[in-house]
């Protein structure tokens, strides 16, 4: 079976970049990318399907690194299925869920369970993140090796930060060892503790409860350090301030293995966005100020920031609808990132083709992943509409989550088909 994707635009950043190419697809591989006019040596037998993609623009499916899939155990909040059906529809073809599920990614039947489930899907595919302790509680170290077998690509006890710096250092060496990212969820407790938004002006005018920028850059400075000190390959988690960005920054040029990502969140709300008390501006870390947001805009630019992920993070409304210093952290988004980032091409911060790189090379690169659109490389593509205007609409999403701050807001650009190995996995209803 041949599948031809005709008139695309192609933006695979390091390859092509914006050429009008066919890609031809065979048995879920890329065969080749062809000139528009070229006719197929096809023998009489091959079946060719033809998709129109005139208009569209093609690039290497989306891979968001940091998701809650919330199953197993917390399926009313979000299941693999719905979470991989929110995920194709925003132009992922690869997601990483994070450990802190019931009971806990902490070992190789979770980490089976999870990888079964994907595979019987067959939406997009599904990487699980490993815990870096049992039960995410700081102290004894998880089976990575075990978990690595089962397809585990990360570590990471995010939702909470391992507070002993040995416990985190013996983790890198591991991780290391094993050739495995640490991914670290960057919080001092001790300064965060009881905080529900940024500590500031806001905070303090709606008298609520502040965490400061400092409870996450000391952190990102720890994980550095730890991160030289071993050797490892540290990855900072949904960076949401300027001293993280500088810190980052500094590491990077001392040579320490330091890879971070940042929120479309984090670049397009403040503080502000809380106003109202509205929960749903409610995650952690928390939205900040606006020199901040400027800052995380600056590190996307620079490379400091190296990835765009969701920090997909569904919940109910049991968790949603109380007061705000009791409403659970995070946000949802693998349905609205795809049209927020591209926010950032239309305002020229980014090129098409390096928010390409955030949201698909470098994340592929950390995870050891070629995804170039070349031959032989498996036929996983996302076809972006460029011009799509819509209105963000919870009721329209494939995940059960709707707790979102972006309700209402018009963007333009979203994921209009997404293929994982040559099929089709999502296609926008016209
Ligand atoms: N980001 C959040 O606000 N919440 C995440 C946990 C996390 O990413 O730390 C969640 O699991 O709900
Ligand atoms: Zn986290
Ligand atoms: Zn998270």
């Amino acid at each position: 079976m041949l599948t031809r994707i005709k008139g695309a635009k192609i933006v695979d950043p390091g390859n092509v970049d914006g050429d009008y190419k066919d890609i031809i697809i065979r048995d879920g591989l890329i065969d080749a990318l062809v000139e528009p006019d070229k006719e197929l040596d096809a023998t009489d037998t091959d079946e060719i399907k033809e998709i129109d993609a005139t208009g569209m623009i093609a690039v290497p499916g989306l891979i968001d690194l940091h998701v809650h899939l919330r199953e197993p155990g917390h399926e009313y909040k979000e299941t693999i299925e719905t979470g991989a059906r929110a995920a194709v529809r925003g132009g992922f073809t690869t997601i990483c869920p994070m450990p802190n599920t019931s009971p806990v990614n902490d070992n190789s039947q979770v980490t089976a369970y999870i990888v079964n489930k994907a595979r019987d899907l067959g939406l997009c595919r599904i990487l699980p993140v490993g815990a870096i302790t049992r039960g995410l509680e700081g102290d004894t170290l998880a089976e990575y090796g075990d978990m690595k077998q089962k397809g585990m690509v990360a570590i990471s006890d995010d939702g909470r930060p391992v507070a002993d710096a040995r416990v985190m250092r013996r983790a890198m060496e591991y991780a290391n060892g094993l050739g495995l990212p640490v991914i670290s969820h960057s919080e001092d407790l001790s300064l965060a503790r009881e905080g529900s938004m940024n500590e500031g002006i806001t905070a303090t005018r709606l008298g609520i409860k502040g965490i400061p920028n400092a409870a996450e850059s000391t952190m990102v400075m720890r994980e550095i350090a730890l991160a030289e000190l071993t050797g490892a390959r540290v990855h900072i988690a949904h960076v949401s301030c300027e001293e993280s960005v500088d810190a980052i920054r500094h590491g990077k040029a001392r040579g320490v293995k330091v890879t971070a990502e940042t929120a479309p969140h984090y670049f397009t709300l403040t503080d502000e966005a809380v106003a109202q008390y509205d929960t749903h501006a409610k995650m952690n870390p928390p939205l900040r100020t606006e020199k901040d947001r400027q800052a995380i805009i600056e590190g996307l630019v620079d490379g400091t920031l190296d990835i765009i992920a969701t920090d997909h993070a569904p919940h109910s409304p049991l968790e949603k609808e109380v007061e705000f210093d009791r409403a659970a952290f995070g946000i949802v988004g693998l349905e609205t990132s795809l049209a927020l980032s591209l926010e950032l091409v239309q305002e020229e911060k980014l090129s098409l083709s390096r928010l390409i790189e955030k949201m698909s090379k470098n994340p592929a690169a950390i995870l050891g992943i070629d995804n170039d659109l070349k031959p032989g490389n498996p036929a996983d593509i996302t076809l972006i509409d460029p011009e799509a205007y819509h209105t963000i609409d919870p009721d329209t999403f494939f995940s059960k989550g709707v707790n979102t701050p972006f309700v209402g807001f018009n963007v333009k650009g979203e994921a209009w088909m997404t293929l994982v190995q040559g099929r089709v996995v999502f296609e926008k209803e016209l």
